[in-house]
Order: structure tokens, then C-alpha cells, then sequence
């Protein structure tokens, strides 16, 4: 009769890393005190073991998945991993303690920029993910049923203002509401099927409705196909240090950019 231990071992055997999410120290020092010979790397908020590889997390997600993908994404960044690599990941996913093992095949279409964008944008991680989340959803259910597209534009939202006009009257004038609040998703859903951008500051406050993007488009290089939503957004972005999140009412995808370029596409049904 096998042993629990050795049916269970499945899951860590022949593994090229252990990614340790979140560890106490104890937790730490016991596997790196271990010697073994395959790679250990912590994913954190913060590196409170002093750990070398680590990989910073943006945000500490409690979405277990959504923890290890950008793990593995930081971790890519890295050069840490490959394609098929086998990693074995130590997360707490009932409260801070390690108290599961998932095992991870390495797949290259777990590099999405995803990474990238939230570890690396001016506005606040927390912002981007509250924005991201609002275009998947409204991605995946649409408008009443209907497909909807939206443009997001956030960070950097003074010059962004600058080079842009609006196109009615802004609901958010007055108001300072932000990004995450229930009721402003609800606005932002409602909102998105009118004309133009909104636009965000760095710390989440919406800044405006309907406004129109007038930025230089010159030298921009977006995927051929997309029309001037996209091209506005990513235009603004090589003019300003925002990022642009966009929802495309014609084929669903959400597609992030930064610098004047495309750092993301996603289907909304697969994530
Ligand atoms: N410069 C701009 N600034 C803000 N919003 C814009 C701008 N240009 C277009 N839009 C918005 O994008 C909407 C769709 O335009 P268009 O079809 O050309 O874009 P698209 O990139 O093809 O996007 P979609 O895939 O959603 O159709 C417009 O109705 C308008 O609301
Ligand atoms: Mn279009």
C-alpha cells in the first residue's frame, strides 16, 4: 500500500522551482535551509525575508490564481522561468499560513503584460486592477446583453485633461468618487455607452466622463484593424505617462497600452 505521502509527492516531483507566496520566516528558512537543488523564489508584497530571487507582487491578491499568474509573470520578467518548466507553488489560501501546494506548468501565454502593467504603470496598482476589472466585466456581460466598448484612460490625468476636450457635460465635475467605490462601478457601466474616454487620476478619483482625445497620433504603431478608439488611446499614452485601458465593442477584447504601444490583450471570457 502507497503511502499518502508518496501519492501525494505527485505533485512536487520533478519540479525545476518552489515558489514560496507570502512566506513567514520560519516558513523561509526551512526551505532554504533545506539546500534543494531546485530553484526557490519568494512572491511577496514586500521582501520581509530577505530573499533572493524574489518576485514583488503589485498587490496581494486573495484570487489564488490570480496570485501564482502573476508570480509567474514577475517571475518570467526575471528570467526565473521557461517555458515547461514544472514549479511546485506554497500559498496560504485559507489565511496567511502556507497551506497548499498547486503544481504549475510553465506556458508561455501566462506572459501576457499583465505583469507589466500593474508593476510598472504611474497610477497605483489598486487603480489599474479596479479599472481592469470594470472593463472585464463590462467585457463579459455587456451593456443590457449588448456589446459595449469603453476607454479608459488613467493616470497622469492633468495632462491628459490637457489634451483632450469634452464632448458633453462631465457628470463627475463635482464629485470625487473613485475607482472600486460599488456605486461608481455602477456609474462607469452605465456611462460607457456614451461617447469618449474617462478619464483617471494616479490615485483612483474619476476625473471625467465624455471626454474627447485629442492627442499627436504620429508615430504610433497599433495592430492594424483597430479603429480610432484605440489609436486615440494609445496615442495618448506616448504623449503622457497614462496608461489606456479599452474595451472594443467590435470583437470584445480588452486591450491595455503604455508608451504608445500595445502591452496586453485579453479575452474577457477567458480570464
Ligand atoms: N479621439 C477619441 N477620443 C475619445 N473617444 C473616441 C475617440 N475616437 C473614437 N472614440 C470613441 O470610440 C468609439 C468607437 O470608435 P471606432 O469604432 O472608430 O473605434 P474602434 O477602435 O474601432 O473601437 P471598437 O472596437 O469599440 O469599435 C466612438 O464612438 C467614440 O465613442
Ligand atoms: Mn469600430
Amino acid at each position: 500500500m502507497a503511502a499518502l505521502s508518496d501519492l501525494l509527492g505527485a505533485v512536487v516531483s520533478d519540479v525545476e522551482g518552489v515558489f514560496l507566496f507570502s512566506p513567514s520566516s520560519s516558513h523561509y528558512e526551512r526551505f532554504a535551509d533545506a539546500e534543494l537543488d531546485v530553484e526557490l523564489v519568494v512572491v511577496a508584497p514586500e521582501n520581509a525575508v530577505g530573499a533572493d530571487p524574489y518576485v514583488e507582487l503589485p498587490l496581494e491578491f486573495t484570487n489564488v490564481r490570480d496570485r501564482i499568474r502573476f508570480g509567474i509573470e514577475g517571475a518570467f520578467e526575471q528570467g526565473l522561468v521557461e517555458e515547461g518548466d514544472a514549479i511546485a507553488c506554497s500559498v496560504g489560501v485559507f489565511g496567511g499560513d502556507a497551506d497548499g501546494v498547486i503544481r504549475v506548468r510553465i506556458e508561455e501565454s501566462m506572459r501576457s503584460g499583465i505583469y507589466d502593467l500593474f508593476a510598472n504603470s504611474r497610477a497605483e496598482p489598486g487603480v489599474i486592477r479596479d479599472v481592469f476589472e470594470v472593463a472585464i466585466e463590462l467585457g463579459k456581460k455587456g451593456q443590457k446583453g449588448k456589446p459595449v466598448g469603453a476607454l479608459f484612460v488613467v493616470g497622469d490625468a492633468g495632462k491628459v485633461m490637457n489634451k483632450s476636450r469634452p464632448l458633453s457635460y462631465n457628470p463627475f465635475e463635482k464629485s470625487h468618487v473613485h475607482v472600486g467605490d460599488p456605486i461608481v462601478n455602477v456609474m462607469l457601466k452605465e456611462f460607457s455607452r456614451l461617447d469618449g474616454a474617462f478619464v483617471i487620476s494616479d490615485a483612483g478619483k474619476i476625473v471625467s466622463a465624455y471626454r474627447y482625445l485629442e492627442p499627436a497620433a504620429e508615430g504610433v504603431d497599433i495592430p492594424k484593424g483597430l479603429g480610432a478608439r484605440h489609436m486615440s488611446g494609445a496615442a495618448i499614452t506616448r504623449d503622457t505617462n497614462a496608461t489606456a485601458i479599452v474595451l472594443s465593442e467590435s470583437d470584445g477584447l480588452v486591450r491595455a497600452f503604455k508608451g504608445g504601444q500595445i502591452i496586453l490583450e485579453i479575452d474577457p471570457e477567458e480570464y
